[in-house]
């Protein structure tokens, strides 16, 4: 029998897993790391980290699982998206990776736009408008504020392309996660040459870029003796985590759309065409689906915004483990009623993307009276978090996209309260799947097919993915969502100067 790797380097851990060819999690492992904010809005990562977090995960799945080396045959790749390896000429990492979520690249931004003759003309390489976690304003971030840095540069890489780089010793990426440079034409699926000339950046920095079910190389003799593995074993071009997660969730046709809940949040959904939403407030991206592309929305801080109640704010939980503090949280907040009592909460806790794109944008909480406890101040933090879901899918639905399913995942989703919140917001019928591991799984997948075990990406969701539960919204529950969401919407317009200020004294 043979068996697949999938290993997703998210922002706050790891996690790896070893499926058999029917699409069966055979173990599973995570690791955690932590992250660096050395001011508000800036987000940095030792890649060394990642390196340390993916050994000690495919040993412990290998030592879990008993498999032979020599039967894992192919591994995917996943991670966060955007992130900024830079490396010298002897791939020595410079400096700490920036995150998908640093916000300190917006000068940057105005200049990409300037220069590549608006931002109208800038869709039109790209098909997406500049935003701060984009990687190509990381690389000019460089450039202007740590010249020794910028001239020692020779490659840049994503997350998950640093971790094939030192699995397989190739410079590879692939067009879902290239997709989030802002340096690759989306349409043709290659490093778009005239928007690198614009803005005067060499494409020998930018690794090669290959389909997500490409295989890019094999394991080095090094790399296999540190995993427990053998030089046979393949490494597939693999997925940003969003395109990842959706192939494990099995959206890989039209009408089938996936939200996330995970550290960040996200509306996703496939087209079989470059579909566009006019005013940039969504992404358009290559699939991991060969000639396939998809849209999303992407909230910055949407699980994110709990864990910062739960372990920086609500006082008592401390020291209880992760899982159970949730649970504990959210049983509070289970006992409020849909609507928090009128009390609404804005999750920009580190600025938003869709649909403000204001890296100055900041959270709060708006209609705070004295009968508020601490279980509706929960309640409307995932009601807020929801609510920004809700704004991707307002967008989605505005563009004419038929949204048949709606197919919940992330952490955030494994709780049921959140699932029913979900289906009440939205007012639609959330699905969740049988195995729901998003995007370890989904290029575990592109794995398999890499191999040659399945036909397409499309094949080996069919053979694998199945539905397991239905979450039916209650009617009374959407109507008081219904009455709330427009005044959340008003929220942000009424208090964007503010924010704005606020975040200005905030970084000083
Ligand atoms: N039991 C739970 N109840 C509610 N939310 C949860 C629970 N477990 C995890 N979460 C949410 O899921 C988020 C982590 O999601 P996950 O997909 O694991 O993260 P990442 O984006 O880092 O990969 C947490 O920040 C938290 O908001
Ligand atoms: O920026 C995006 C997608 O555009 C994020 O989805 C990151 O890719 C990180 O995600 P998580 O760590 O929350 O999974």
């Amino acid at each position: 029998m043979s068996y697949y790797l999938g290993i997703d380097i998210g922002t706050s851990g790891t996690k790896t897993l070893l499926i058999d060819v029917s699409g069966k999690v055979i173990a599973e492992a995570n690791a955690e790391y932590p992250l660096e904010q050395p001011k508000p809005g800036w987000t940095q990562q030792d890649p060394e980290h990642w390196w340390k977090a993916t050994v000690s995960t495919v040993r412990e799945v290998m030592k879990a699982s008993k498999v032979k080396p020599e039967a894992v045959k192919a591994i995917g790749l996943s991670g966060q998206m955007h992130g900024s390896v830079f490396l010298d000429k002897d791939d020595n990492v410079i400096r700490p990776a920036l995150l998908w979520n640093d916000q300190r690249t917006a000068a940057q931004c105005e200049e990409i736009t300037a220069k590549a003759g608006g931002r109208n003309a800038l869709i039109k390489l790209v098909a997406n408008p500049a935003l701060t976690g984009f990687q190509a304003p990381k690389i000019l971030w460089l450039r202007d504020n740590e010249k020794r840095n910028f001239d020692r540069l020779a490659k840049v890489l994503l997350p998950k392309d640093e971790i094939r780089r030192r699995l397989t010793g190739d410079y590879v990426t692939e067009v879902s996660d290239a997709s989030g440079t802002l340096l690759l034409d989306v349409v043709k699926r290659k490093w778009s040459t005239k928007l690198l000339s614009k803005i005067e950046l060499d494409a020998a920095l930018l690794p090669r870029v290959v389909e997500s079910d490409e295989v890019t190389g094999t394991l080095t003799s090094q790399a296999a003796k540190q995993l427990g593995l053998t030089t046979d074993c393949k490494v597939v071009g693999g997925a940003g985590d969003c395109a990842a997660g959706a192939v494990g969730n099995g959206v890989v046709k039209s009408g089938v759309l996936s939200t996330s809940i995970g550290t960040s949040g996200v509306m996703f959904v496939h087209s079989d065409e470059p579909q566009y939403d006019a005013a940039g407030r969504l992404h358009t991206f290559c699939h991991a689906v060969n000639g396939k592309w998809h849209m999303m929305g992407v909230n910055l801080t949407s699980g994110g915004a709990l864990q910062w109640w739960v372990d920086s704010v609500v006082q008592g939980l401390a020291g209880i483990p992760e899982k159970s503090r949730y649970e504990a949280a959210t049983r509070e907040a289970e006992k409020v009623a849909a609507g928090s009592n009128g009390l609404l909460f804005l999750p920009y806790l580190n600025g938003e993307r869709t649909p403000h794109a204001d890296p100055n944008a900041r959270g709060s909480f708006v209609g705070l009276n004295t009968t508020h406890t601490r279980g509706h101040l929960t309640r409307c933090v995932m009601e807020g978090i929801t609510f920004a879901l809700r704004d991707s899918l307002a967008i989605i639905e505005s563009l004419d996209v038929p949204v048949k399913q709606v197919r919940a995942s992330g952490g955030g989703s494994k709780n049921p309260m959140w699932r029913q919140m979900q289906a009440d917001v939205f007012g639609k019928k959330i699905t969740t799947l049988e195995v729901e591991q998003g995007p370890a799984f989904g290029v575990a997948l592109l794995a398999a097919v890499g191999d040659g075990a399945y036909r397409n990406v499309e094949a080996a969701c069919k053979a694998t993915i199945k539905v397991a539960d239905e979450t039916k919204p209650d009617r009374s529950a959407v109507k008081r969502y219904d009455e709330l969401f427009p005044i959340y919407r008003d929220l942000y317009a009424s208090l964007k100067d503010s924010m704005n200020k606020l975040a200005d004294i905030q970084g000083r």
